[in-house]
């Protein structure tokens, strides 16, 4: 079974230093039995065992965070990033290998969000693989998934739940009168 490694464990147990914009990663010597992954090689593209999903969380989160506008002044031919999904590529010493050429990459970054147009080409998983040589960094601000509801916003569950209890004082309060108006019958007929 995978265990996950908890993240300032293995910060503390592990060295992380950073070359030509990887993250190069060097396991501790020092190792307990299930808060060290274990790393079978270092570089952007290190094997990861036991802890997989932590550990390359902690690669994530070790990269620097680029705003968007720092990210758009990298847009030529000499230095070209591009955001994808979150995540931030220099592809500067890629532009000559790409073979959907150059421009295509010159473009999108000049646009922005690479993300719809990377996914529109439908690259495939080798060129996926490609990216993780080529990462550098992640965006600031960046979150994925629908937008969290506001403030005030009445959830589904929550409108039902309202109209469900409206329904019962619907009915409490009619009960509520009649008993008061039985108790006050008796009061006047039987005790004044
Ligand atoms: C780090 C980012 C990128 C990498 C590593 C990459 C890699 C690749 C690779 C390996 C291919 C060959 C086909 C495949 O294996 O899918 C390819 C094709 C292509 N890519 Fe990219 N690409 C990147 C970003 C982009 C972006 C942002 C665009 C913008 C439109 C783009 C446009 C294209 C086009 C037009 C082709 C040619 C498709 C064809 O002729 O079938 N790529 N890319």
């Amino acid at each position: 079974m995978r265990q996950l490694v908890r993240i300032p464990d293995f910060a503390r147990h592990s060295k992380i230093q950073r070359s030509k914009g990887f993250v190069v990663m060097a396991a501790a010597e020092e190792s307990t039995q299930w808060q060290m992954p274990q790393i079978t090689k270092t570089g952007p593209d290190a094997e990861l065992g036991l802890g997989h999903e932590a550990a390359s969380l902690f690669l994530l989160e070790s990269l620097k965070a680029y705003s968007p506008s720092e990210i758009s002044l990298h847009a030529s031919q000499k230095d070209c990033w591009l955001s994808i999904h979150g995540k931030v590529y220099d592809v500067t010493g890629f532009m000559g290998e790409h073979p959907g050429g150059e421009e295509a990459l010159l473009q999108a970054a000049a646009g922005g969000d690479a993300s719809q147009a990377f996914e529109e080409v439908g690259h495939s998983s080798t060129a996926t693989a490609m990216m993780k040589d080529l990462l550098i960094g992640t965006v600031e601000g960046y979150s994925s998934g629908p937008p969290k509801p506001f403030f005030g916003t009445i959830l589904p569950q929550q409108e039902a739940k309202t109209d469900s209890s409206s329904g019962v004082s619907a009915f409490l309060l009619p009960l509520l009168a009649l008993a008061v108006a039985v108790a006050a019958w008796y009061y006047f007929n039987f005790l004044a």
